[in-house]
């Protein structure tokens, strides 16, 4: 059962409460027993069923148990074809992409706050300066 094959059609086939499929990381899930069971609530499982679960599963950093529950919910493979979606967070690709994107933005708030405070920082300077002269 474990070892079965699925196109990605298959899988949309399973979006309902009870009949449900996640695919995670290519692999495909039986959740429907599950669903009830879930801490995260069913909302959430209801919202990817069917479809790749991949980024919905890892953004939520779920614990060990929650992977080997996970595992006792494996009915097979996904079997992707021309013109399916692609595969979700493609562990290289995007894990790549969001540290560079999000790395980039911390630099560009690092240099705005360095450059304020260093135009803060000679403002006053200045008026210090002019005061100075004034009292002189
Ligand atoms: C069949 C697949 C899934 C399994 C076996 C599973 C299992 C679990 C488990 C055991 C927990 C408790 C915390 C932990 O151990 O990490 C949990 C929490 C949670 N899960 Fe899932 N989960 C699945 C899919 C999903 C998906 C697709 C989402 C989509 C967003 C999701 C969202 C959450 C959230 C938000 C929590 C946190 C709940 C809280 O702490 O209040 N889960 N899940």
């Amino acid at each position: 059962m474990a070892d079965k094959v699925f196109t990605y059609s298959d899988v949309a086939e399973h979006n309902t409460k009870k009949d449900l499929f996640l695919v995670i990381h290519d692999k495909v899930y039986d959740s429907t027993k599950f669903i009830d069971e879930h801490p995260g609530g069913e909302e959430v499982l209801l919202d990817v069923g069917g479809q790749d679960a991949t980024e919905a599963f890892e953004d939520v950093g779920h614990s060990d148990e929650a992977r080997e529950t996970l595992e006792q919910l494996l009915v097979g493979t996904l079997k992707r074809q021309p013109g399916d979606p692609a595969p979700k967070a493609a562990p290289a690709a995007s894990a790549s992409a969001s540290t560079s994107s999000s790395g980039g933005l911390g630099g560009a708030l690092y240099a705005v706050v360095l450059i304020g405070g260093l135009a803060a920082f000679g403002a006053y300077q200045y008026l210090q300066a002019q005061q100075a002269a004034q009292e002189a």
